[in-house]
């Protein structure tokens, strides 16, 4: 039986009767502001952005609006078990942290990827670290403790220095490759392109390449001039459907491929061999299309016939994360909000908002009466026009 994470709520209670009240923002809209305030501005247009007019990004919160919880009463869920097996692993919650490059610049002292996973070594949540970090891999698992943490990788063109990086990701302790898809190539990004300072942030983020001794022998150059020239070359590789048995081959551990929403192309990796599909549209930062990450979740689950699903794009509140889970996603992640919470009060801040959405989801399923997850499935819903 999982914690009982809606006692977070007991917690905050019991210290405002000891005259402490809480110094972190407990809503989405407080946590926004104050990310804003607490982040540089070039760091904060580049987390908070997404490509094109946004409309994208929008639609992936809004979509959950559509759906609402049919509360069920006198089902007895005074205890509720949110845990999860995924990939072999027993997980007290199904929740995660998305990769996110520069979350260690969202830190003050710019170290914020070891932040990261101390919160996850704290709350038991996995963190998906990313290829682009400022610290390098092997620091990051470090931080683990007991919580599992998976690999997120960004495949260079050179297929020895994709090879390297897993390798060293399987040595680090690492659980599983997640291999990101959708960013090859990074879509139409205004707020960036208006500050055009992608490239220096981008430069800060080379930690895994500039320790690898493929890279060093491979010897691109890593000055924030060249790096966007040097991400073509050397970063992203637009991957097609014959190179999946080559990245099946380049590991044992569990095979997970980030981006995918189309039913087919769940399909043709489920065929492939992977070993869990990771339903997302990157938080709508690159295609700006207007599908929201939810809409394609009911399909993928379908066309993954019985392989783990991992969602993202748009998760704001424990509310969303149950939404989530009944549309069949087995482990729901969060990216941005993660980030702020980071930005806004450190490590301490980033488990605040992580003890937050598990309380609330937790809750969520107490009033409304689904103490399992497997108690919820898409009958829960139902679809409610918008607000
Ligand atoms: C600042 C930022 C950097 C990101 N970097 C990566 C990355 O390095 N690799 C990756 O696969 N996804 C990356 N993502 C996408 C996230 O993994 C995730 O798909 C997205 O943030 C989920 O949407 P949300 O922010 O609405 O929760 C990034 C997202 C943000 C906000
Ligand atoms: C494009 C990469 C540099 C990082 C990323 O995935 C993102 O900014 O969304």
């Amino acid at each position: 039986m999982s914690p009982q994470f809606g006692d977070y709520q007991f917690e905050i209670y019991l210290n405002g009767l000891r005259g402490v009240t809480p110094t972190l923002p407990m809503d989405w809209a407080s946590l926004e502001q104050r990310a804003q305030a607490a982040m540089p501005a070039s760091v904060w247009s580049y987390v908070a952005g997404g490509a094109g007019d946004e409309h994208t990004q929008r639609a992936n919160v809004r979509a959950f609006e559509r759906y609402g919880l049919m509360p069920r009463m006198l089902v007895g869920a005074a205890r509720r078990d949110l845990s999860v097996d995924l990939f072999g692993l027993r997980l007290e919650s199904p929740l995660f942290m998305a990769p996110v490059g520069v979350i260690g610049l969202c830190a003050q002292d710019g170290h914020g990827d070891l932040a990261t996973a101390r919160a996850a070594a704290r709350t038991g949540v996995p963190m998906v670290a990313s290829t682009l970090s400022v610290d390098p891999m092997e620091d990051v698992a470090a931080e683990f403790g007991d919580t599992p943490g998976f690999f997120q990788l960004y495949t260079p063109t050179d297929r020895e220095l994709a090879e390297s990086l897993v390798k060293r990701a399987e040595a680090a302790g690492f659980k599983g490759i997640v291999v990101t898809l959708d960013t090859w190539v990074t879509g139409w990004r205004p707020r960036d392109l208006s500050t055009s300072n992608f490239p220096q942030l981008r430069g800060h983020c080379l930690a895994n390449y500039t320790s690898d001794p493929r890279f060093r022998e491979l010897q691109p150059s890593t000055d924030p001039q060249d790096v966007v020239g040097t991400w073509a070359g050397v970063f992203g590789n637009p991957l097609t459907w014959d190179d999946l048995p080559w990245l099946r081959s380049l590991t044992e551990l569990p095979l997970i491929l980030k981006g995918l929403c189309h039913p087919e192309d769940v399909r043709r990796a489920r065929d492939g061999g992977v070993d869990g599909i990771y339903c997302s549209n990157h938080g709508g930062r690159q295609a700006n299309g207007g599908l929201p990450a939810l809409d394609a979740l009911p399909g993928v689950v379908e066309a993954a016939d019985g392989l783990p699903v991992l969602f993202d794009s748009g998760v704001r509140s424990g509310a969303d994360v149950v939404k989530a889970l009944a549309l069949g996603a087995t482990a729901v992640g969060v990216g941005r909000p993660y980030a702020y919470g980071l930005a806004v009060g450190g490590e301490d801040g980033l488990v605040h908002v992580l003890r937050s959405l598990l309380a609330e989801a937790d809750l969520t399923m107490a009033v409304d009466g689904y103490p399992t997850l497997a108690d919820l499935t898409p009958e829960s819903l139902v679809t409610v026009p918008r607000a």
